[in-house]
């Protein structure tokens, strides 16, 4: 057997590279070509594999070449499955994601497989025959062959074994004869394709001329072909969704496919109806909450180019479009396009370099874009839209302090008299009012009285928040949870424990006993459990059925309530403590979107912050509104430290069952840090949370210069230190999280 006939195939789980499979006589070498779904053996069971071949890595990357065994070693391939080939650039990306966050790229494979993982198991699609190419008179016509060769003709839907041989009364054999002779051939049996086509000029909103200038920059960008990258940067209310609807009318026109990325698919509801106003038809969507079938029907519809828009949430990145034309992520500063678990990527970067490889524009759109996103717009790699006013005359609202040091709530309280006196105002005018804190529960430290005792997960570095609803203490971090104490656990003193500080639980219940003829709403995710919840939510505050609404961050998510005009900010100093290289930016991220719920349409709006940090740069930002100054400043400190996006940075994080453990690895990587011009390693360092589901952890921070690639550094300082099984080593490359 030649040695071409010996193929790479990559396996969905954690190998580090594809291993070799032999093409067996009965499978045409020639059709397996890469991206070519096929079964093979894997110790005693039949998996799902990819064809591969190796493709072009981020820049100073490579990967180690695994030398094929002895032939005869070597397992045969069981069978094609009647899928098309993943597209090619689907599986350049997904060696390029491997490579950028040093993970095994079976685990990414796995990822882009996730619709049709079951496939080879349980569910393999019927497929049926047609008539092939191959010119009849290179076999020897039987009756029987006639029969089927005559009902095929003209044929273009495919017919099963099972519906010919019971039809035309042949036998199977029959049919496999003319298989084996190329004269039929297998094809998918057509299914109903549940999606239905966007139509681009359903209902065409007026724009502004401020959209209508930005649309059509947009539009000629998709027209292009290229890769682009385009900033949309809107003031909140701006109307920046209807600017880039035009973009995907044009792309639509094109008969290409658009990918657009939203923070949380589940608090989406708005969205999804403004797409079918637009368009008359919902799009296609991709988040976890799907079922199988739902997964399966969309990804094979995306695969047959039978999808043209698709909303998802990150993995949305690794579906099989194969003519995609534009990339659309939205609300591009969040902080929830990073996936924290398993393959720890940043869907916003990824997405750029998906639409590099797609050779396609992408768009960030925000308000409040991330730093990184703003310095590449201002060193002009990427095209900076600006959208100054809000849609239909409406103003911004009017930003105050709440200096809590001169007007502070009363004792054991958390609303300062002139929020209340605002609340009262706009409640009785019968306009809306949203309170906002970003902490679930009801109080988020529990302490004895008399002894001090604080009550912690044993599991992790954390206190137990009290869920008063519950009636419990919970770790949020783990599943742990105790009812609540009647006495302290530490020192047996009766009645003694009490709540510190306040959650959004213990605001109701302040803003019930403030404001008792107030209608009120909760939303965090303890109190919106589903898509369908959260949109009843919506629709409660659409039909003014509520008018005190009190969340958490679920309710900065760019929704449109026309009646809401006050926004509380209960506590807006809580995220600009810790140690996080962008707590300032975060903060001034999520403060000035929540605030931007307020006066979006006929009546102005108001933000109050509370705050004891009053003269505070955020604070005084948020005032002014003048965003993109303070992240100018912000960029000139990050740059003279070289950090983001001045530097590169990439946190390991050592966990082991035991302290002990952890710190000895931790203290290896310590001793064999590279010592290189232009790189640092800061730690190692217990994390902040340096126990978590009872793994103790360790950090260290890796920074190099911009112009130094790192991940050839790390592979080598990885190579260096040999943990045992039990102790993991985590690289999280571009780090958002530092706990
Ligand atoms: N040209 C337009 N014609 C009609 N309605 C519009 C137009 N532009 C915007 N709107 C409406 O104005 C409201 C605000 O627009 P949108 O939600 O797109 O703003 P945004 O810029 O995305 O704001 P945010 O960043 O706060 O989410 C929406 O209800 C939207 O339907
Ligand atoms: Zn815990």
């Amino acid at each position: 057997m030649p040695p071409s006939h010996i193929l790479p195939v990559l396996l969905p789980y954690p190998f580090k590279e594809p291993f070799y499979y032999q093409v067996p006589p009965e499978l045409e070498y020639e059709s397996l070509r890469p991206g070519t779904l096929i079964i093979v053996p894997l110790g005693s069971r039949e998996e799902m594999g990819v064809i591969w071949e190796k493709h072009s890595l981020p820049k100073g990357i490579s990967l180690p070449e695994e030398k094929p065994k002895k032939i005869n070693k070597i397992k045969s391939i069981i069978s094609i499955l009647p899928i098309p080939p993943l597209p090619t650039i689907l599986l350049e990306f997904i060696d390029w994601v491997a490579a950028y966050t040093i993970s095994p790229p079976g685990l990414v494979l796995a990822i882009a497989l996730r619709g049709i993982q079951t496939y080879a198991s349980t569910n393999v699609p019927k497929s049926g025959w047609i008539l092939s190419d191959t010119p009849i008179d290179t076999i020897r016509v039987t009756p029987a062959r006639e029969k089927i060769i005559q009902f095929l003709k003209d044929k273009e839907n495919p017919f099963t074994t099972g519906f010919l041989t019971d039809a035309l009364q042949v036998s199977s054999s029959v049919i496999q004869g003319l298989a084996k002779a190329g004269i039929i051939e297998e094809k998918l049996l057509p299914y109903h394709c549940p999606f239905l086509e966007p139509d681009p000029s359903f209902h065409i909103p007026l724009l502004s001329d401020e959209q209508q200038e930005a649309a059509n920059f947009l539009s000629v960008k998709v027209k292009e072909q290229q890769f682009s990258v385009t900033l949309l940067q809107g003031v909140t209310g701006s109307g920046k969704t209807e600017v880039y609807m035009q973009a995907i009318a044009t792309c639509i026109e094109q008969r290409q496919q658009v990918l657009i990325l939203l923070p949380e698919i589940a608090l989406s509801s708005q969205w999804i109806e403004r797409f079918e106003k637009r368009f008359g038809v919902k799009p296609a969507l991709w988040h976890s909450d799907l079922t199988n079938k739902q997964r399966k029907l969309t990804w094979q519809a995306v695969i047959n180019n039978e999808v043209s828009v698709l909303v998802g949430a990150r993995s949305a990145l690794f579906l099989p479009f194969t003519h995609l034309g534009l990339i659309i992520i939205d609300e591009e500063h969040e902080t929830s396009f990073k996936q924290e678990e398993g393959i720890i990527y940043h869907a916003r970067d990824m997405a750029i370099v998906r639409a590099r490889l797609s050779n396609c524009p992408a768009v960030l759109v925000s308000a409040t874009p991330s730093l990184e996103t703003l310095t590449n717009a201002y060193h002009q790699k990427y095209h900076h839209l600006t959208l100054t006013a809000r849609h239909g005359g409406a103003s911004m609202p009017d930003v105050q302090v709440v200096d809590l040091r001169a007007t502070p709530p009363h004792r054991g309280l958390f609303l300062s008299p002139p929020l209340i006196i605002a609340t009262q105002q706009r409640l009785e005018k019968g306009e809306q009012v949203l309170y906002f804190l970003n902490r679930r529960g009801y109080a988020p430290l529990t302490l004895c009285r008399a002894c001090g005792h604080r009550l912690e997960c044993p599991h992790c570095s954390a206190w137990l928040v009290e869920h008063r609803r519950t009636q419990r203490l919970v770790c949020h971090h783990c599943e742990y949870f105790i009812p609540i104490p009647k006495e302290c656990p530490y020192c047996d003193a009766p009645d003694s424990m009490v709540p510190i500080g306040p959650g959004i639980e213990r605001i109701t219940e302040e803003a019930r006993a403030t404001f008792p003829d107030a209608k009120i709403l909760v939303m965090s995710s303890d109190s919106l459990t589903s898509p369908k919840a959260t949109a009843e939510a919506i629709r409660q505050i659409d039909q003014k059925e509520v008018n005190l609404i009190i969340g958490t961050q679920i309710v900065a998510k760019g929704w449109h309530f026309p009646f809401l005009t006050l926004v509380g900010v209960i506590d807006a100093d809580l995220g600009l403590s810790g140690a996080d290289l962008r707590a300032s930016e975060k903060t001034l991220q999520l403060l000035h979107q929540v605030g931007g719920r307020a006066g979006r349409a006929h009546s102005a709006g108001i933000v109050m912050l509370q705050s004891y940090l009053a003269d505070h740069p955020v604070m005084e930002t948020l005032v002014k509104g003048d965003f993109n100054e303070f992240m100018l400043q912000e960029a000139a400190e990050r740059q003279m430290g070289f950090w983001p996006p001045y530097g590169r940075l990439a946190a390991i994080i050592v966990s082991a069952d035991t302290s002990d453990e952890a710190m000895q690895i931790a203290y290896e990587l310590g001793q064999n840090a590279p010592q290189m011009e232009g790189v640092i390693v800061l730690g190692p360092a217990p994390a902040p949370l340096a126990l978590l589901r009872n793994r103790y952890r360790q950090r260290l921070l890796l920074r190099t210069q911009k112009h130094i690639a790192i991940q050839p550094i790390l592979h080598q300082w990885l190579s260096s230190v040999k943990a045992k099984k039990s102790v993991k080593i985590d690289v999280d490359i571009d780090p958002i999280s530092f706990l």
